[in-house]
């Protein structure tokens, strides 16, 4: 197994632990006091000392236990856990600036803030570590950073004000995302290859989505778009509208967003793409290159960033997710390609969400997969291998092998959460147990809201108090020797926090070698069979409405509530600007749902398109499914509004090259918006959309024009307007209400908004612009005074506009205009700057921010 181990951990000195120790002993004591119902326990959300609790004694026994980390390195981890996370993000590469913003860190920034380090010697000191700011070395390109600062400092403190803003506006932007740097690795063993077809099975909040649409995206020539696609799926449809967000910023026309249970993700039906040309391709299963399985999890390998954990944490959070974990494998490994690789991924520690899955999947799947080697790949992350065995706790025992597993708790406890897998006779079973640890003795595995009324709240059985009583009982087995797995989980990557100061995170990675059927899997049919009058009320509703289609699901008693599973994706979702979450919640819910109702009535289980009839059937319908929960994406070819708008703009024909524009409206009379789909995309919804289809789409396409009314209300040639994700994809084909500007000019336009036209520093350019067209247009800025039109490629910047009676106003947000500001004066810098006499930018940055601010 490649990479190395423990560093950072063996190096910490004994002051710092004797530190630590007394740390914890004073939270631990402050919380008692403060809290006088919590007499056994750390639990108290009350303290003046802190907010959250920071030990969870049954945390501690369990994974000491469980031999995750060596008993002299013990120390180095609890003590990074009680730290804060720092900051990471991540450069989108395809963005425009992304080289400028590159160099801006690795210079400007780096410089500067290393600088300040003087100044800001204690916050830095904590983390043990020299520089404020350093890119991620096992990240390709210096494209991900790391900042020393967690997100509360650079919140705080005023001398990383600049660095903060930066940041907040750079990840607005979707220049860079904000991502925990473990939760970046997950893609990087995809192999992901611009043609290829991928699944995201548990998406939301879409950090790893951005990512693989950045490596679909990344080499495509510009102008063109990449032959594969992603379909990024998640059952909570509230944290659909965060992938969303999070994705739209990406403004790629080659993602499917879809709301299923993805352990029934279904099977979509798809022409054979090397036949397509032909219109001939045979219809075969959509089959993924590539499987992205980021399950849903207990979490703790986020505790850094949501200390909250501490508090609620216990062994039945694990041991109840763990056989949805399998079932999601399990599908993803269906819908996988022969040859394709999947990656299965957690951020929690637990051997029984983690080694467990992955063995019971390769019991299942018998030769038709390999767990792969990956120890060449990245050889920069730190990564430690797989365990091989492990025990599973359960309502204060340790259980070695299934034949420990008292009857009562075979429902629960299952075979394949053990090393070996093996199921016993239910004879076998320790009947006795029961009577010395009879269940309500303790709170492990008791549903969440129970837990809260317990007085000493359940958690920590382990408490002080209780540690002596249940040590008897939490000895590993008698009657069993501790099971070790035979298959090779040595693979698998185990990142552990104090390795290189991240959070902890598990990985690993599948090739699928045939489509063997599964192996033998009647021993787990078994347990359903039992347990199939017991389904669960906690989970989310979507998995009760479709309970007959069940294989096997948590038991109630051990089936997280919702909230405190899958805590990496919780805390990711502030991410997301607050203000922009809530306009595409605006955006993207309600239009939707006004379309849905306006549109589509069931009949006899069927949705019926009124648009359509209304139409004469006129329009055709394009795809229509059951799914009446977010949007059922009513698009259609609407020849007559695609064809004016092409005129407007003189949209050469070889647009829309392989791709389709396609409308979709808000009421029953009006296209409001049209999208623009991939060859990739469009192939997909052909063929799974049409009425009685089951893809549950939330989101698709990208919005290339937009419905628009001029201020006065007055009717123009052409009512839409370019929008601005679509922009760089139009670019090239646009012949007509396109103006080149000057430098001075496009700042002023950004700075001031509307600007009339005998105002413009070019006359010329103003009377240009009076002779356009009301209504949108195109301004590109042209450098250095070349002649028009200019040649138009990847580093081509223009913005949406509208030319009204007197003036032209840009359509570009007051964030987007400032971020473009910033983005030229460093990027003309860059340039080595023959533009600085023309330009003078920088001098009127200050004056555009106001500008900006107060328009
Ligand atoms: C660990 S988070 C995923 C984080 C995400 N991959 C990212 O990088 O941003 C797990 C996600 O699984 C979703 N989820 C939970 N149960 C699911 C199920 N049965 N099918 C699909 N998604 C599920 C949760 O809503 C949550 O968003």
């Amino acid at each position: 197994m490649g990479g190395g181990r423990g560093g950072g951990g063996q190096k910490r000195g004994r002051t710092q632990r004797r530190h630590f120790r007394n740390h914890r002993d004073n939270v631990w004591k402050k919380n008692k006091s403060d809290d006088s119902t919590a007499t056994t326990t750390t639990t108290t959300t009350t303290s003046t000392w802190g907010p959250f609790a920071t030990q969870n004694l049954a945390f501690e026994n369990y994974y000491k236990e469980q031999s995750i980390v060596a008993e002299d390195e013990w120390d180095a981890f609890l003590e990074i856990l009680l730290k804060p996370l720092p900051a990471a993000f991540r450069i989108n590469s395809s963005a425009q600036f992304f080289e400028d913003i590159r160099s801006q860190l690795e210079t400007d920034f780096m410089n500067s803030l290393n600088a300040e380090v003087v100044a800001l010697i204690l916050l830095v000191a904590d983390s043990g570590e020299a520089d404020a700011i350093r890119p991620l070395p096992w990240y390709p390109d210096n494209l991900a950073w790391h900042s020393n600062f967690s997100r509360m400092q650079l919140r705080k403190n005023q001398t990383l004000e600049r660095f903060h803003e930066f940041l907040k506006r750079e990840n607005e932007t979707g220049n860079i995302t904000r991502q925990e740097a473990v939760s970046m690795v997950p893609p990087l063993f995809l192999d992901v290859h611009p043609e290829h077809f991928l699944l995201d099975m548990c998406a939301a909040p879409g950090s790893k989505t951005f990512q693989l649409l950045e490596m679909i995206h990344q080499s495509t020539e510009f102008g063109l778009l990449p032959a594969g696609m992603v379909i990024a799926n998640d059952l909570d449809v509230q944290r659909c509208n965060l992938l969303i967000h999070q994705t739209k910023r990406m403004c790629s026309a080659n993602l499917i967003v879809t709301n299923h249970e993805a352990q029934h993700f279904p099977s979509c039906r798809v022409k054979d793409v090397s036949e397509m040309e032909t219109g001939e391709g045979r219809i075969n299963e959509l089959m993924f290159d590539r499987v992205l399985c980021d399950v849903p999890c207990s979490g703790d390998g986020t505790l850094r960033k949501a200390p909250d954990i501490w508090r609620k944490w216990n062994a039945g959070m694990g041991n109840g997710l763990h056989r949805l974990q399998v079932q999601i494998a399990m599908r993803g490994l269906a819908l996988l390609k022969v040859g394709g690789r999947m990656v299965y991924s957690t951020c929690s520690m637990n051997p029984v969400e983690n080694e467990a899955v992955v063995a019971e999947v390769l019991r299942r799947s018998g030769e038709s997969i390999e767990l792969l080697d990956v120890s060449i790949e990245l050889p920069e992350l730190i990564r430690r291998p797989g365990i091989k065995k492990w025990k599973v706790r359960d309502r204060g025992l340790w259980l070695a092998s299934y034949k420990d597993v008292p009857k009562h708790r075979r429902g629960a406890i299952v075979p394949s959460m053990f090393p070996s897998g093996r199921t016993y006779d239910v004879e076998t079973a320790p009947d006795n147990l029961e009577e010395v640890n009879p269940p309500e003795s303790n709170q492990e595995n008791a549903n969440p809201s129970s837990l809260e009324k317990t007085p000493d709240n359940g958690n920590n059985v382990d408490s002080e108090q209780g540690l002596e009583q249940l040590e008897n009982l939490a000895t590993p087995s008698e009657a069993s020797e501790l099971e070790v797995s035979d298959l090779p989980l040595e693979r698998c990557m185990r990142i552990l926090p104090h390795d290189q100061n991240t959070g902890a995170f598990f990985i690993a990675v599948f090739q699928k070698l045939s489509s063997a059927a599964a192996v033998d899997t009647s021993h787990l049919s078994g347990q359903l069979t039992k347990r199939q009058d017991e389904l669960p009320n906690k989970l989310a509703d979507g998995i009760i409405e479709d309970a007959h289609m069940l294989e096997i699901e948590p038991p109630v008693d051990d089936a997280n509530d919702q909230q405190s599973i899958c805590s990496e994706a919780a805390s990711d979702a502030d991410l997301a600007d607050k203000s922009l979450k809530e306009d595409t919640l605006k955006l993207d819910s309600s239009g939707i749902c006004e379309e849905n109702e306006a549109d589509a009535t069931e009949t006899n289980g069927e949705i019926e398109n009124k648009s359509e009839m209304s139409k004469g059937g006129k329009r055709k319908l394009q795809m229509q499914g059951r799914w009446r929960g977010v949007d059922p994406v009513v698009l259609f070819q609407d020849e007559a509004t695609i064809s004016s708008i092409r005129a407007f703009y003189g949209i050469s024909e070889s647009f829309p090259f392989e791709g389709q524009l396609v409308a979709r409206n808000d009421d029953a009379q009006r296209v409001k918006r049209i999208y623009y789909i991939s060859k990739s995309v469009q192939n997909v919804l052909k063929l799974n959309l049409q009425v009685g289809q089951q893809l549950k789409i939330t989101s698709i396409g990208l919005k290339t024009f937009e419905r628009q009314t001029s201020k006065e209300g007055t009717s123009t040639k052409c009512g839409y307007r370019v929008s601005s994700e679509g922009l760089p994809l139009l670019l090239p084909y646009i012949t007509k209400q396109i103006l080149y500007a000057s430098l001075a000019d496009f700042k002023h336009l950004l700075q001031y908004r509307t600007i009339k036209f005998a105002d413009f520093v070019d006359s010329k350019f103003g009377e240009k612009a009076s002779e356009l067209m009301e209504g949108c247009c195109v301004i590109v800025l042209n450098h250095g005074a070349q002649a028009s039109p200019l040649p138009i490629d990847a580093s081509t910047i223009a913005i949406g506009c509208w030319k009204g009676k007197t003036n032209v106003s840009a359509m570009v947000s007051p964030t987007d205009s400032q971020e473009l500001l910033e983005r030229l004066c460093v990027h003309l810098e860059k340039k080595g700057n023959s533009l600085a006499q023309e330009n003078n930018h920088c001098d009127s940055m200050a004056d555009a921010e106001e500008a900006v601010a107060t328009s």
